[in-house]
């Protein structure tokens, strides 16, 4: 009998699906885009799974923008490509995608409930269900002064929330949300994570972008930071921010922390008026810095802590390796600007003023 070599292929990512580590719906596999002299995506590499909230993070001019355009095909990718459900997606599937772009538009003249409906007939809902989803939004949102409000009559964070019931009234499968937070006040934030929450609960898929890390921070189940249009680190938020790594201490009347001295391996990450966090090489450490700190004074706080994502975040950048030399010049900024004059489609707002 005739023997044929067997090879056996192992996709990395089912085999982690199956694992259950990464059930992912969408990939972003080594999208590389470059504007000018900037990478913008530099083989950016990462996967969103299902019934969880991911968040994407990373400093200005990441690379997050980009990555999220491409999701919906609006840019086109000079190398790489994006999967659902580990196939190219169709135009059938965008179409049932729900979207929040970094430039927000809504037409100022129209009331808030006419706008959704509009929005929701342009996904083929009938007049009947868009009322009745745009309505049920509108109440959850919370949208001030209800569906008759007109879009120019809203406040910033009244016009978020309407354009975030915008992204939702087809009930998206899919939801990208460019900054859904920025501009919002603690309330609205509350709500918006509800809604994402819940979202997440009914199994869909859920990717936003925020620099507010504490909002990512109470959210999230997994993250993905960016850097330089690469990802410096993407993981379960657990296990990111690793259990056990941070002492929090103070002991009374010592502002300085003078105990503090002499003691190898531990970095002060800050001070609060003698409330010290303190990031331990090894956590045997404690019981010395507990014992150091009982010798001095009288403890008044001692707590060991997960990391704090600003923590994570900032370590992931400066242990990346890249330097900042790619950054923004006024060159690019110029051509990104000229770019959304030319793509602007929104209403009221013309940015060749900008560039002019
Ligand atoms: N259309 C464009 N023309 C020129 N440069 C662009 C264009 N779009 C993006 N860039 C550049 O690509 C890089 C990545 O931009 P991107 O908007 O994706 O970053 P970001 O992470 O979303 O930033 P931010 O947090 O500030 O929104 C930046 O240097 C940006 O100036």
């Amino acid at each position: 009998m005739r023997r044929f070599p067997i090879v056996i292929q192992i996709d990395i990512r089912s085999y982690q699906s199956q694992r259950g580590h990464y059930k992912h719906m969408l990939d972003l596999i080594d999208l590389t885009k470059t504007y000018g002299q900037v990478k913008a995506l530099d083989r950016m590499t990462f996967s969103v799974q299902p019934g969880a909230v991911f968040g994407f993070l990373g400093p200005n001019g990441s690379g997050k923008t980009t990555a999220m355009r491409s999701i919906f095909g609006l840019i086109s990718l000079e190398a790489g490509h994006v999967q659902w459900k580990n196939a190219p997606i169709t135009p059938d599937e965008i179409r049932q995608f729900g979207y929040m772009p970094e430039e927000r538009g809504l037409y100022p003249k129209m009331s808030v409930m006419d706008h959704l409906v509009y929005l929701g007939r342009l996904h083929s809902l009938s007049t009947e269900t868009a009322t009745k989803r745009a309505q049920a939004l509108i109440d959850e949102l919370e949208v001030k002064g209800g569906g008759s409000a007109k879009v120019e009559s809203l406040s910033l964070g009244n016009k978020q929330r309407t354009q975030i019931a915008a992204a939702l009234i087809h009930e998206p499968t899919l939801l990208v949300m460019d900054e859904p937070f920025s501009g919002l006040d603690p309330i609205s934030i509350e709500v918006v994570r509800g809604i994402f929450k819940k979202y997440a609960q009914e199994g869909k898929t859920v990717l936003f972008s925020s620099h507010q890390l504490e909002v990512v921070e109470d959210l999230c189940e997994s993250v993905a930071i960016a850097y330089q249009g690469r990802i410096v680190a993407w993981d379960r938020l657990t296990t990111l921010t690793e259990l056990d790594k941070d002492l929090i201490i103070k002991v009374q009347d010592d502002l300085d922390g003078n105990y503090l001295n002499q003691i190898d391996d531990i970095s002060i990450l800050d001070n609060h008026e003698g409330t010290f966090r303190l990031r331990l090489a090894r956590p045997e450490l404690a019981p010395v810095v507990l014992h150091r700190a009982m010798e001095f004074g009288t403890l008044e706080r001692y707590e060991v802590a997960r990391r704090r994502l600003s923590d994570v975040f900032k370590e992931a950048i400066s242990t990346s390796g890249l330097s900042n030399s790619q950054w923004e010049t006024r060159d690019d900024f110029d051509e990104d600007l000229k770019f959304k004059a030319e793509h602007q489609t929104e209403l009221g707002h013309d940015l060749k003023d900008e560039i002019s």
